[in-house]
């Protein structure tokens, strides 16, 4: 039976060293997160809620934007300017999705890069595609993901293989690039990929980001391996009562945690860790900002 790798604990462990390190610099700078939602999709209300609840715990300065659905592009591409420009503000948070008529890309394009706490800057690309991470911001998932599996297999993953099942923006190309930073042999692969079960079962490590509930079956793992569950996916659960469900990652977490060396749970795993790393990378932009030495995690 595998490990269960405790992204919950994990992420309280990051939060207490955020803490303390805000609290040894408040003297010079405080850390300040603005977070901005649009409209009232239920997951991103309770998503934003905590990134901002948590930036106080930290002792951050923290500014929730909440705004109507029908805002205008023009409106809110305004709100981000006024944030590039104030001071008391290191870290822009814009929780995607964004409505249908605003162009994200547009959005996230219009933050400072130094400001881009969620890493999705053409600029924090670059450098992460480049290899210069530690002037980059990374993407709060992929950060994430590389502490846990840092828990397991250490810093250096020279000699191992990991597969990234997906290949999104916001995780499974960062992901790729984190891994192969760390001396990984990586495959990137996805719901295209030919003979996808046979491609896994080569990985030592495997992060599932694909978004298909429970796709990955524990036949697709090689046995010992470390896998790392991005998905978050609401499945119905009859059990539970009528119209009931529950929350399932990309891995079918039954079989898989026979075969597997250690994995995520779903709740518990990945989620947590995202929320964490933001308040770490918020940090990071402040003593940047400040001209403080960045903390390191
Ligand atoms: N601007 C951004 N938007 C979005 C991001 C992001 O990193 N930046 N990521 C996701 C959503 N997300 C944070 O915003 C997020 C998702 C899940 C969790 C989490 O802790 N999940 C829990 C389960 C929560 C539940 O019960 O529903 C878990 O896995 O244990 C935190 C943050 C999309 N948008």
């Amino acid at each position: 039976m595998a490990e269960i790798i405790d992204g919950k604990a994990v992420a309280a462990e990051i939060v207490a060293k955020v803490t303390a390190h805000a609290a040894s610099i408040a003297g010079t700078v405080v850390p300040g997160l603005a977070t901005i939602l649009v409209g009232e999709d239920p997951a991103s209300q309770v998503y934003v809620a905590s990134k901002s609840r948590m930036a106080k715990e930290c002792g951050f300065h923290s500014v929730q934007h909440t705004l109507p659905r029908e805002i205008t592009q023009a409106e809110l591409l305004a709100l981000v300017d006024r944030l590039n420009n104030d001071p008391a503000i290191h870290g822009i948070l814009v929780q995607l999705p964004l409505p249908d008529h605003i162009d994200s890309g547009a959005v996230i394009q219009a933050i400072s890069p130094d400001k881009d706490v969620d890493g999705f800057h053409f600029i924090n690309v670059g450098k992460l595609g480049t290899g210069e991470i530690d002037s980059a911001f990374v993407p709060c998932t992929p950060a994430g993901c590389m502490l846990l599996i840092d828990r397991v297999r250490g810093r250096d993953l020279s000699g191992l293989s990991a597969v990234v099942v997906g290949r999104s923006n916001i995780v499974g190309k960062p992901m790729a690039n984190l891994l192969l930073a760390a001396n990984a042999t990586v495959t990137i692969a996805h719901s295209r990929t030919a003979n996808l079960p046979e491609v896994v079962r080569q990985a030592d490590i495997v992060v599932a980001a694909v978004g298909r509930p429970q796709m990955i079956k524990g036949d697709w793992i090689k046995p010992g391996a470390t896998v790392i569950d991005v998905g978050i996916n609401r499945i119905p659960a009859p059990e539970k009562g009528e119209g009931k469900t529950r929350l399932v990652g990309d891995v079918d977490f039954n079989s898989a945690s026979k075969v597997a060396g250690a994995i995520t749970p779903v709740p518990g795993g990945v989620g947590p860790m995202t929320i964490a790393m933001l308040m770490a990378n918020t940090l990071t932009a402040a003593c940047r900002a400040a001209g403080l030495e960045q903390p390191k995690f």
